[in-house]
């Protein structure tokens, strides 16, 4: 496989202890830092997201709450739990696990969480700061493909990158993260005309689609870093991801797998960005 694997859990581990370490310093300060995680419904791939996420913030000695409510919590019980959430100390991070059950809108829902403890980077604050340039905190998904990349020490300055996916969790942060680090940024969609085109021009391909194995080796450029944000269930129980590994890792000079690639990079920014929304409240 001439394709180097792009290791995520290994990364991760290296920036846990990190995290940690940092961490133990403001606990020892009096700041222990704390993230809330609100879940609604039993949808089992959101429990086993958040147990997760619940269980890497024991992991490296934070504080985190988990709640739990059933998918006809209404919208006004919502958002009276993030307000209370919003003025508890204790809590430097609140993260409302997407999707949420129809009756309620997201948007208003994260709107709701303080911009200065949105962790997740998904307030229009955030959004609105990032494409300037300063954001509070960067989209945990898009901030660990860029740690992916700067664990290669890939000089991103004059790349092409092209990003396939324009959701606003993932394709359109990635986008100005690369635009920010100097690339030339390409982002297609579903409606793009000739996707193949596209990306075999890239040096710098990211693909979240949430299309199994879309991206096939052919559709890319020999030696490119392929980016893999994909996370989908087979019929058999495993996950692949959006490219179609086994083909593009013949073609790729470096790929992320899946698992073990993207997914636990987004819980260590998670873990990051909670952790410096504690440093910053500690400075108040
Ligand atoms: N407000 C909010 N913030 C999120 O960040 C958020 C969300 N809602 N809703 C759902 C998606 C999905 N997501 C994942 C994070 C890590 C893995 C992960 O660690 N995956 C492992 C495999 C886990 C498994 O075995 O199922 C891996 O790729 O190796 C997966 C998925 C965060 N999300």
């Amino acid at each position: 496989m001439p394709a180097q694997l792009l290791d995520g859990n290994l990364l991760s581990k290296k920036l846990r202890a990190e995290i940690a370490a940092r961490g133990a310093i403001l606990t020892a300060k009096g700041t222990r830092p704390g993230l809330a995680v609100i879940v609604l419904g039993d949808n089992p791939a959101s429990q086993v997201y958040v147990r997760n996420k619940v269980k890497a913030c024991e992991d490296v000695g934070f504080h985190s709450v988990l709640e739990r409510y059933s998918a006809d919590l209404d919208e006004e019980a919502l958002l009276a739990r993030i307000a209370t959430l919003n003025a508890d100390p204790a809590i430097h991070g609140i993260l409302v696990q997407l999707p949420l059950p129809e009756h309620i809108a997201a948007e208003r829902v994260l709107e709701a969480i303080a911009p200065h403890k949105d962790v997740d980077g998904f307030h229009v604050a955030n959004a609105g700061a990032l494409m300037v340039g300063n954001p509070e905190f960067k989209p945990c998904t898009p901030y660990g493909c860029m740690k992916i990349l700067e664990s290669i020490d890939y000089p991103i300055r004059g790349a092409r990158a092209v990003i396939v996916g324009a959701s606003n969790i993932v394709g359109k942060p990635m986008a100005m993260l690369l635009l920010q680090a100097g690339a030339t940024v390409t982002i297609c969609n579903s409606k793009t005309r000739d996707l193949a085109h596209h990306t075999k021009d890239a040096d710098i391909l990211v693909v979240a689609t949430g299309k199994a194995r879309m991206v096939t080796g052919d559709m890319i450029k020999t030696g490119a870093v392929v980016i893999d944000v994909g996370i989908n269930r087979l019929p058999d129980g495993k996950l692949c991801g959006d490219v179609d590994f086994d083909t593009a890792k013949y073609i790729a000079g470096w790929i992320t797998p899946v698992p073990g690639g993207v997914g636990p990079m987004t819980i260590t920014m998670l873990l990051m960005n909670t952790l410096e929304a504690a440093e910053k409240s500690a400075k108040h």
